[in-house]
């Protein structure tokens, strides 16, 4: 099958280059870019000069005429005017960007600061927390891939909540991110002097991933919450680890939660469990789809703690969206994610 990549000199973007290049069933059919069209992969991305030649310019027809499936690996704003149209020609559509997670387009307009795509689109848009939504993935023409922070978070958390285990009014979710988690444009923040040998809390006042993990927090756990959420930049170039804390109802013990967190992802290739006082970290999950899952009962405080790590640019972004594209063509969920972590 045939896929289109818009974004592709992006870093979602060259990830999904890679990953397409290892899949058994796919063969690109164009890689468009709006900064390098007209020129070849291995000019922009010398590692990826096997791959395939030209970078494309941006054209709706042509994207539409060289490929079943498109991935749109662009920045916030950009597929709410392109994927209806492209639907509309019968493309599958992925979209990597937050145009589409939210269903209400006010709070979109709030929490992203734009306009937001065609409410009737926003409704039909299927997301694509593959664990929690293979029924709906598998009909999807329009796939919204979660952001990276609330596929961690909601990954680690929602089991707890669908089985009524801890109070949603105390989650707090701490998060930490590697650079490649803000995209490859040059801004003064993400400079080597600004971010090494540091850690910077920021949007402490409101991310735009709040809403999309509490809506996430309804849609699979029927539980409708307020979380506390802060991420951080941490001098890395790949991962997040989300530590998540809540309070425990009444005598819940360690092996009723890890019972719960087996029974729920059991059957889920990418979700790994920790034992008691096995603690993930980002490098047992670098390069590959999998989200590894910790968490410890503290009987002093009656909190749970739960330690969610995922790679941003695979299970965050680019390794979830072909996951998606797996369970939508009814393909082996693990084709050509199967790849293991780099390690050290
Ligand atoms: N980085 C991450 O860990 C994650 C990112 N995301 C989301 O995925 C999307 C892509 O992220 P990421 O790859 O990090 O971002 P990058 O900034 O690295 O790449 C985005 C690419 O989109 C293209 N682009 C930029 N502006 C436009 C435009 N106006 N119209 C069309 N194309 C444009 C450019 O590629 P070209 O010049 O080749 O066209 C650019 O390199 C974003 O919406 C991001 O929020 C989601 C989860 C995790
Ligand atoms: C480290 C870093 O800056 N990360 C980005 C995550 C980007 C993302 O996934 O956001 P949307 O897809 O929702 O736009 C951020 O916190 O905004």
């Amino acid at each position: 099958m045939k896929v289109v990549i818009v974004g592709s000199t992006g870093y979602s973007g060259i990830e999904l280059v890679r990953l397409c290049e290892q899949h058994p069933h796919i063969e690109i059919g164009a890689l468009i870019s709006t900064s390098a069209g007209g020129e070849t992969l291995g000019e922009v991305y010398p590692h990826l000069s096997h791959v395939h030649d030209s970078l494309s310019e941006w054209s709706l027809d042509l994207i539409a005429s060289s490929g079943e499936v498109v991935f749109f690996a662009t920045p916030a704003g950009v597929s709410s005017q392109w994927v209806p149209r492209l639907a509309e020609r019968g493309l599958i559509c992925i979209d990597l960007s937050g145009d589409f997670r939210l269903t209400d387009p006010g709070e979109y307009r709030s929490w992203y600061g734009r306009e937001p795509a065609e409410p009737r689109y926003l409704e039909q848009a299927v997301y694509g927390l593959s664990e929690w939504n293979r029924e709906a993935i598998r009909e999807a023409s329009v796939v919204a891939n979660p952001g990276c922070y609330p596929t961690a978070a909601l990954t680690g958390l929602l089991p707890l909540l669908a089985e009524n285990v801890i109070d949603p009014g105390t989650v707090v979710i701490d998060a930490k991110s590697g650079v490649s988690g803000a995209g490859r444009s040059a801004k003064v923040p993400l400079l080597f002097a600004e971010v090494n040998e540091n850690v910077r809390p920021y949007k402490v006042d409101g991310h735009q991933h709040i809403p999309e993990i509490e809506l996430g927090c309804r849609r699979f756990a029927g539980v409708d919450l307020r979380v506390s959420f802060t991420p951080h930049l941490i001098p890395m170039s790949r991962g997040i680890c989300c530590t998540v804390y809540a309070a425990l109802t009444g005598g819940v013990t360690t092996d009723d939660i890890q019972a719960l967190y087996r029974e729920h992802y059991d059957e889920a290739p990418f979700v790994r469990l920790r034992g008691p006082g096995q603690w993930p970290q980002t490098k047992d999950v670098t390069g590959s789809n999998f989200c590894d899952i910790g968490f410890h009962v503290d009987e002093r405080t009656g909190r749970v703690v739960v330690l969610s790590v995922i790679d941003n640019l695979m299970k965050g972004a680019s390794g979830q969206a072909l996951q998606n594209l797996n369970i939508r063509m009814g393909w082996p969920e693990t084709a050509g994610l199967t790849g293991s972590p780099v390690y050290p």
